[in-house]
């Protein structure tokens, strides 16, 4: 039976840990433009499996600070410019080890201040594209730099709710088709300014439910193929709005479980393609939502995507329903 198949930890920890050494080192290399999230995704990982100190914190220190721009945002890596999702990347990074005293914050805010435009949504970066993720990364980052009232939130906020469809989804833009990791972004986004009030939790949770598939496995939108990363952003979403008892959670641990790669450790999209680190953090976070394995991985907050005690170490609480 799937649902006996064993979660192989100790392969998964050595798929993280060795993951930037041994790995191909053409693939290593092409994904060097996201190599600050990968970061969190990795330290993320081993810290919800207790394993945070098989990363050595001074070179993860050394590595924040190097990618500081002069502008105070972040870059991926050496030789690429800041951007809002990296920002947010070294932040989460930078909370996890409890180093946020080591990067420049102040620098760091008027960076994502001097992103907001004039109808409240946020460029990703200075060249200017808008997203409703990037709304998400603002806010996000300023929670944790306590500096939320530095923005207009009552723009921003009205431009996210303009993104809102009549599914009771999000797009990434006014008009654009719902979407579960935009749907994850923007029911953060409105947790994080306590307005989840806002959202259609009935319509919504009914078309978030509606993503799992006869494999138990969850689709990002309809007619789409299950892929394990969207265990997270739709079993996320539905947390925060109340309604995680509306997905069968015994078939999409069996799912989750049946996209780790025995042979290697890490997780894939779908049982037997390539196994990365992203996917491997969103399985890992899925099953820690649904409390699959509430012995052998820590608790995750469904806004921030982060270990819980973190969360409570930082002194925040982001609205649930
Ligand atoms: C391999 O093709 C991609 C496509 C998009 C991206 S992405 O950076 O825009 N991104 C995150 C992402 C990462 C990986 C990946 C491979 C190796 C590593 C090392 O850490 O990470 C793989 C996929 C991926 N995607 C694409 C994707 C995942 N599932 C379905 N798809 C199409 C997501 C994508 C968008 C993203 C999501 C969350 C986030 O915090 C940042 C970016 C990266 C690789
Ligand atoms: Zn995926």
């Amino acid at each position: 039976m799937e649902s006996d198949k064993k979660l192989l930890i100790d392969k998964h920890i050595e798929f993280i840990v060795n993951y930037g050494k041994t790995h191909d080192q053409y693939e290593y290399e092409v994904s060097d433009y996201l190599r600050m999230s990968g970061l969190y995704w990795s330290v993320t990982f081993l810290d919800l499996v207790n394993s945070l100190e098989k990363f050595n914190k001074d070179d993860i220190v050394a590595y924040l600070k190097r990618n500081q721009h002069s502008s105070g945002g972040f870059s991926p890596c050496d030789g690429h410019d800041p951007h809002l999702l990296y920002s947010l990347s070294a932040v989460q990074i930078a909370i996890i080890y409890d180093v946020l005293h080591e990067i420049d914050c102040e620098k760091l805010i008027d960076y994502i201040v001097g992103l907001q435009k004039e109808d409240g949504s946020f460029a990703g970066d200075c060249w200017g594209e808008i997203d409703t993720r990037f709304s998400f990364c603002a806010v996000a980052t300023l929670s944790f730099l306590n500096a939320l009232n530095r923005i207009d939130q009552e723009k921003a906020i009205s431009f996210v709710l303009s993104c809102m469809n009549y599914d009771g989804g999000f797009g990434c833009l006014p008009g654009t088709e719902s979407h579960a990791g935009q749907i994850y972004c923007c029911v953060g986004f409105l947790s994080i300014l306590n307005r989840l009030h806002m959202v259609n939790v009935d319509l919504l949770g009914w078309w978030l439910s509606e993503r799992q598939l006869p494999s138990g496995g969850l689709n990002g939108r309809p007619e789409k193929l299950q892929d394990v990363c969207y265990s997270w952003w739709v079993i996320a979403s539905l947390k925060m709005i109340g309604k995680l008892e509306w997905i069968n959670t015994e078939k999409l641990k069996e799912y989750i479980v049946s996209c780790q790669d025995e042979e290697t450790g890490g997780f894939s999209d779908r049982p037997g393609n390539m196994p990365d680190p992203f996917h491997t953090l969103f399985a890992f976070t899925g099953l820690s939502l649904i409390k699959a394995y509430p012995d052998m991985i820590k608790d995750v907050n469904p806004v921030f995507c982060m270990p819980q005690y973190v969360i409570d170490r930082a002194g925040l609480k982001p609205q649930l329903l």
